[in-house]
């Protein structure tokens, strides 16, 4: 597990464009290594800047889209193509301008696919498993995990106090969500931590309490993104107004 570190950007268009070139270097670093690439995408807001920023960039030509693997953290359950998904928000800013490889694109089920929460939470799981090494995990390499911050400090969809804390799965349904829509589908923290780097990206002055409380080692439980760790990196990217509460011994790293 690693360390958190912390960088800074000025304001959340130069956060987004940061964040969009350090994806591409990750992408192309992973392709060199492994022959291929594997990032699990986030929502919300500045996952949407993000994306958009990728798509602008020249450099992401040097990218062999149809060998990047699309996973999601979570996804609102809600009908295909309904525009307050996740999918659809990636889709729509990026991945429908991408020479990417239509079977791995990985969406997490939606509502309208005849299956209840737990059942698509599951077959997500049995996805997972299928893109794995075969006999050796349960789950994929997954090289870059991004993830937004709630400003109650939620993760994906691992909010404050939810009983999907305690959920042994490596997927899990999430019913009563303190943000709407109510019923969505997310990885637990156990399987988000599986990620080589993650990736926690807030912009605006009213994700300050969430971020500073994570960094000064409040309980997972109370404020789940203090529970989230890559196993080589685990990378706070900021701008200065979402940063504004974060801890002295952090400084320095900006
Ligand atoms: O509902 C969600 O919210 C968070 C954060 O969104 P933001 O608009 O406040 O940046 C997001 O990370 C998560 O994936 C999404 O389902």
């Amino acid at each position: 597990m690693s360390e958190a570190s912390v960088a800074v950007h000025a304001d959340a268009d130069l956060l987004a464009q940061a964040v969009a070139a350090r994806l591409v270097v990750k992408l192309l670093d992973a392709q060199a290594e492994r022959g291929q690439a594997a990032v699990v995408l986030t929502g919300g807001r500045i996952a949407a800047a993000v994306y958009r920023a990728v798509g602008a960039l020249p450099a992401k030509d040097a990218v062999d889209w149809s060998r990047v693997d699309f996973w999601w953290g979570d996804e609102r359950f809600l009908p295909a193509g309904d525009p307050e998904r996740n999918e659809t928000q990636a889709r729509a800013a990026l991945l429908d301008a991408l020479p990417v490889a239509p079977e791995r694109i990985h969406p997490m089920p939606p509502s309208d696919a005849g299956l209840d929460p737990e059942e698509a939470a599951a077959q997500y799981a049995a996805e997972l498993a299928r893109a794995a090494r075969p006999g050796t995990a349960a789950l994929p390499h997954f090289d870059v995990l991004m993830l937004g911050v709630g400003e109650d400090g939620h993760v994906a969809s691992v909010f404050p106090e939810h009983p999907v804390h305690y959920e042994s799965r490596p997927v899990s349904a999430v019913r009563g969500s303190p943000k709407p829509p109510p019923v969505r589908i997310t990885l637990t923290l156990p399987t988000i931590n599986t990620a080589e780097e993650v990736w926690l990206v807030a912009g605006g002055a009213d994700k300050a309490h969430a971020v500073g409380m994570a960094l000064a080692g409040a309980g997972p439980v109370q404020i789940p993104a203090a529970g989230v760790q890559g196993t080589s990196r685990t990378l706070w990217l900021l701008d200065r107004a979402a940063a504004a509460t974060v801890p002295a011994r952090f400084r320095s790293l900006r």
